[in-house]
């Protein structure tokens, strides 16, 4: 299906202005404002406590914020929280289900909160539980448990849906395999809001992400443009035959969209801009130098993540929410 843009003029299907949330003297949310397209992957990345659950849940309207408008398809969801629930699809981090309840008899009775529920068989063959439809949710493992949470969060045909650390504790097939099903879920037109802190994850899912730390966004955009960085400095490193010249580092210096090389001896560091790399090299071959290897400090999503997260000494706070 066609994808949209946030800023291409067709309205958002998740709309958030200046979300604010406490718990007591704890501010979970302190700022947070983003939109979502029809159709897009939209990321919520962050550290541990950051305050992605409680942003979702807010927008979702199990939770009541301080202030801030949260729309979902048009609808206020703090103000109307019942409006929304048969269009949104809510995969929750941990779930609350029964442990003698099996696949099958989850997927019917979530099935049943629904008026247009999809068919339970079909749910059960599209997340691969074919095999433990008759299961009971004890009795599952970690991959099922979670396939079938997926299953509870699309059996209501919903307009948006909302995944809680998707792939958490799966093994590396396992996790594959959920990202393929849930492109093939967008692919049907659902829109989804996807919260997780693995960067692959987002690098190979997002259209577009947020990044949240402390509260607030500290870094918006596709994960392309955040690992291109546009404007930042890109780094190569260079081993060459033998020690270079000043001549030859004085033409470095000096080729377009260098910024510094440093280094002695064999091994130079070369920094610049966006074209630092070929604008290096030409200086070198101009100059007879072939190097010897070249690295460039290619980075990953993971690397501008860690590098806009603040780095307190502040222990994670797993597990203090009751
Ligand atoms: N019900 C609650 N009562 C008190 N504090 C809470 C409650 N829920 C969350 N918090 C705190 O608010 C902050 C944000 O929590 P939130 O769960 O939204 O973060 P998160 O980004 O989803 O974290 P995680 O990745 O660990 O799930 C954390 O410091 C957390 O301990």
């Amino acid at each position: 299906m066609a994808r949209h843009h946030a800023d291409d003029g067709v309205p958002p299907v998740v709309e958030v202005r200046h979300l604010r949330k406490s718990y007591g003297e704890k501010v979970a949310v302190q700022d947070v404002s983003f939109a979502v397209a029809p159709g897009e992957i939209f990321g919520i990345l962050g550290p541990n406590g950051a305050g992605k659950t409680t942003t979702v849940e807010a927008i979702a309207g199990l939770r009541h914020a301080d202030s801030g408008d949260v729309r979902v398809l048009g609808i206020d969801t703090q103000a109307e929280p019942d409006r929304i629930r048969t269009a949104l699809g809510m995969q929750l981090q941990e779930s609350a289900l029964p442990e003698r309840i099996t696949v099958r008899e989850a997927i019917d009775l979530y099935g049943s909160f629904y008026p247009d529920p999809m068919p339970t068989e079909q749910l059960i063959d599209m997340l691969d539980l074919r095999d433990r439809a008759g299961a009971r949710y004890a009795a599952l493992s970690g991959g099922q448990k979670q396939r079938l949470s997926i299953a509870l969060a699309l059996v209501g045909r919903p307009q948006v849906a909302i995944l809680d650390e998707l792939t958490t504790g799966l093994d590396p097939a396992a996790r594959r395999a959920t990202w393929d099903l849930i492109e093939t879920v967008r692919d049907s037109g659902v829109t989804i809001l996807l919260v997780t802190h693995f960067m692959d994850e987002a690098e190979r899912l997002c259209d577009r992400l947020v990044v949240i730390d402390g509260g607030r966004i500290v870094a918006e955009g596709s994960p392309a443009e955040l690992v291109s960085g546009d404007g930042e400095l890109r780094t190569i490193h260079v081993r060459l035959a033998e020690a270079p010249s000043a001549a030859v580092l004085e033409a470095l210096r000096a080729a377009p969209d260098v910024a510094t090389v440093t280094g002695d001896g064999l091994d130079l560091e070369i920094r610049g801009g966006r074209r630092v790399l070929p604008s290096a090299v030409a200086a070198l071959d101009a100059a007879g130098i072939v190097p010897e290897s070249l690295r460039t400090g290619a980075r990953s999503l993971e690397d501008v993540f860690v590098g806009l997260i603040s780095h307190d000494d502040t222990p994670a706070q797993e597990g203090a929410h009751p």
